[in-house]
């Protein structure tokens, strides 16, 4: 049996694992393996969906719309050759052209046994109500091209600007768009919507080198007021997420989630000592290696 691939693709911080992790919670005794493309090294995707399924892959270091196509193929060869999953979910990184990603799927060889299904994006609705430069951003624009659905994501914050965003998104091309009403698509919904593909030329893939990252790890707890007033002033951070443990809640570990001005510490079932923490920001206007020394003297030596 050809085994159905979901792609799962969107922009920074969009909502893609969060996606991800209600499918496979509700996965309809289906057996789904997950495979995560997230950036840098601390691959906090894969945790966080360590916990719903045992077939979580994590594919680190590059991105698979460009320097990792080849690990994407290994990866799938070994997630069929080891028992046959009913669906596979690929969880691009959020600032991955899926261009690139599907181009590589179109393996002829990988395409007898696994065969892309459905590419679905998740767009924020409270990203692109508040930003409209987001709709002539050109990665986030062929995420959108490329997908067969959108699913609309955070739309309990921008209630009213719904249906114009649907509306826009329709002109766009788009006619599947759903979560207005801020429910979730289910599985049943999500395969065979697509119309059969047939392998097409390799389209040009959005450059990543727009995007500068830092990783910045500590093995002991810090400064919970330290750091939030710190993360609250860097500039240039437009997404960051991270396990971290603070002197103010011993034994525990909180995850941290920054999406544009948006920030929330969550409790996490993790038991971590120390702190692990990912920052991505546009490269002309985030600075990894000063913010990694503000970071240090304001959090380790301070
Ligand atoms: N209020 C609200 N928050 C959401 C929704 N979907 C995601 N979030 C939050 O948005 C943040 C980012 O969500 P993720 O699911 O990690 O987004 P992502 O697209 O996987 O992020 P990257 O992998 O960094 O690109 C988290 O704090 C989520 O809890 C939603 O529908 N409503």
């Amino acid at each position: 049996m050809t085994v159905p691939i979901l792609l799962v693709t969107g922009f920074l911080g969009a909502g893609k694992t969060t996606f991800i992790n209600a499918l496979l919670q509700d996965s309809a005794g289906l057996r789904i393996a997950a495979i995560v493309n997230d950036f840098g090294s601390i691959n906090i995707d894969a945790a966080l969906l360590e916990t719903a399924t045992d077939e979580v892959i994590g594919l680190k270091n590059g991105c698979i719309c460009c320097s990792l196509q080849g690990d994407l193929l290994r990866t799938l060869r070994t997630v069929l050759r080891e028992g046959e999953p009913d669906l596979i979910v690929i969880e691009a990184s959020g600032v991955a052209d899926p261009q690139g990603i599907m181009s590589a799927l179109m393996d002829p060889v990988l395409w007898q046994a696994a065969r892309l299904d459905t590419v679905l994006c998740l767009v924020d609705a409270e990203d692109v109500s508040r930003d409209i430069g987001r709709w002539e951003d050109p990665l986030w624009k062929s995420q959108v091209a490329g997908a067969d659905i959108v699913q609309l994501s955070k739309v309990e914050s921008c209630e009213g600007a719904v249906e114009a965003l649907a509306t826009r998104l329709h002109a766009m091309g788009k006619p599947a768009v759903f979560g207005q009403d801020g429910t979730t698509l289910a599985i049943r919904d999500l395969i065979g919507r697509a119309h059969p593909r047939s392998v097409s030329g390799a389209a040009p893939v959005i450059d990543s080198g727009r995007f500068a990252t830092l990783e910045w790890t500590h093995d002991a707890p810090v400064s919970m007021p330290k750091f939030q007033r710190l993360i609250g002033t860097e500039a240039g951070v437009v997404r960051a997420k991270g396990f971290l443990s603070f002197h103010e809640k011993p034994g525990e570990t909180l995850l941290f989630q920054l999406v544009g001005r948006r920030a929330t510490l969550a409790p996490a079932d993790r038991d971590q000592k120390g702190c692990g923490l990912v920052l991505i920001g546009e490269a002309d206007a985030f600075d990894p290696e000063a913010t990694r020394r503000r970071m240090d003297a304001a959090l380790i030596e301070g």
